[in-house]
């Protein structure tokens, strides 16, 4: 396994239909792609407004056109693409799931990932958000095999379950993969301290990266996607608008973090542990 690579996070500006959101974030994959990257990742609903309305307007299937573009966007420029979330419909259901799925450089769908918590929150006025009222949550963990760093993946509040992050660090990740969007309520507070905590308990990179602010959406997102490696520094970060993060990733600082503060060799296995009772990917 190469053990350097450029990792590429497109903070998509999204739009409230899919057909202009396609069409930019394959502008922005071949972007990415020519300043070197070799794993690029989209955000969480990049395909729609983040809003029942536009769920419903915007669901397709697995073999819709969004797994088209971007099979299609990894073939042409020879990338890992970690495709972002988009609202996948259920048959003979009004529910949803949010699914990311992965192709590989041939344009090959090699894994897809549900996000697996919901976000069932009061934050006050304008900010209460139901999702389990329309959707599904997924049950099984996905780690691929990128040739450059093996990759787990989760979808934005599951970035606070420590727990979950210490299963794919057990299953022997080197990156961790959130696509998230973030809420204005609680990104500035929360999205980063918990972002470095999760690379800092398992010493290993972690992405986080999500839509661009949009003031005239429902739900506006923080944007702010950055890249902390194994020590909890931040290497790669932007702000609110459109952008591309770019981060070179040297997995060789897991190995050496670990060796120099080897928190595994220290915890007391005897006294607790985190078990895994995901189901198998179907
Ligand atoms: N869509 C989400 O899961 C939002 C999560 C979020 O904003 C949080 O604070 O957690």
């Amino acid at each position: 396994m190469a053990s350097k690579f450029r990792l590429a996070l497109i903070q998509l500006y999204v739009e409230k239909f899919r057909p202009n959101n396609l069409a930019r974030a394959s502008r922005l994959i071949a972007q990415a792609a020519s300043n070197g990257a070799a794993v690029v990742v989209l955000p969480e609903f990049f395909t729609c407004w983040c809003d029942p309305k536009y769920f419903i307007e915007n669901k397709e299937q697995l073999d819709g056109p969004t797994n088209r573009m971007l099979s299609q966007a990894a073939r042409d420029n020879r990338v890992f693409l970690f495709g972002g979330t988009f609202p996948e419909a259920i048959p003979d259901s009004e529910m949803l799931y949010n699914t990311c799925q992965i192709f590989n450089p041939r344009g090959d769908l090699v894994g897809m990932f549900r996000k697996l918590h919901l976000f069932d929150v009061d934050l006050g006025p304008r900010m209460k958000i139901t999702e389990s009222e329309m959707m599904v949550p997924g049950k099984s963990l996905t780690v691929v095999d990128t040739g450059f760093c093996r990759t787990g993946f989760g979808v934005c509040v599951d970035l606070r379950y420590p727990e979950l992050a210490r299963l794919y660090a057990k299953r022997g990740v080197d990156l961790m993969t959130y696509m998230g969007g973030f809420s204005l309520t609680t990104g500035p507070h929360h999205l980063q301290v918990l972002q470095r905590a999760r690379a800092i308990d398992n010493q290993i990179y972690v992405a986080n990266v999500g839509p661009a602010s949009n003031h005239d959406a429902p739900y506006v997102t923080y944007g702010h996607s950055a890249v902390a490696d194994p020590w909890g520094r931040i290497i790669g970060e932007t702000g609110s608008d459109e952008d591309i993060v770019y981060a070179d990733i040297d997995l060789d600082l897991i190995a050496d973090t670990r060796t120099r503060l080897p928190v595994d060799h220290m915890r007391r296995d005897d006294l607790f542990e985190t078990r895994d009772l995901t189901e198998e990917q179907t």
